[in-house]
């Protein structure tokens, strides 16, 4: 098998751990017409910001935590706190600080049993390979947490079409959106 393909395989091994209910279910929390962060450190802050601006195309009001225009959070606020590990303390901080202003937390995270996922309202599980390599996590030929982050992209994507679908944003609007200065 080729690379790409045993890359391919990989995403699809752990896409089958995920129940698009589960999915669906946090697009639908997204669509309260809230505020929106997000959240995460360095190959999952990447994440993070694909997720943010996906969402900003399809008219949500997103911000990234640490970006520099970006408001303080309150207790109307969704936060979306990606860490695959779910270990990584700038997240779990920033999910607890949230958590106590009443803030409804989303651990986007493989480990249920994290302090991310102890401090989030919602546990997002994707059940990858993280950097970490523990027992229990699938099998990838990727260093670090190169499948983690590749599933992450995919669930935001998923979550970004019920997004679209549940406040009647198609193409043409999502593109109406899009930056005209480039
Ligand atoms: O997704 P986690 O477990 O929070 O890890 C994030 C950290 O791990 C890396 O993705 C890889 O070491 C870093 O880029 C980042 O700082």
């Amino acid at each position: 098998m080729s690379y790409m393909e045993t890359i391919l395989e990989e995403i699809k091994s752990v896409s089958q751990l995920i129940d698009e209910a589960e999915v669906k279910q946090a697009a639908q929390r997204l669509v309260a017409g809230k505020r929106i962060f997000v959240t995460g450190e360095g190959r999952s802050g990447l994440m993070a910001k694909s997720f943010a601006m996906r969402l900003m195309h399809l008219g949500a009001e997103v911000y990234v935590i640490g970006e520099t225009i970006t408001p303080a959070i309150g207790g109307d606020d969704l936060l979306v706190a990606i860490s695959g590990s779910g270990t990584t303390k700038s997240v779990v901080w920033t999910a607890e600080k949230a958590a106590e202003l009443g803030c409804d937390v989303t651990a986007v995270t493989t480990n249920p049993e994290s302090n991310l996922a102890e401090a989030a309202t919602t546990v997002l599980q994707i059940p990858a390979a993280t950097k970490y390599r523990r027992e229990n996590e699938v099998k990838t030929i990727q260093p670090l947490g190169s499948l983690f982050d590749q599933c992450a992209h995919i669930v935001f994507d998923t979550i970004c079409l019920f997004y679209g679908e549940l406040n009647d944003v198609d193409h043409a609007k999502a593109f109406s959106k899009h930056s005209n200065v480039e």
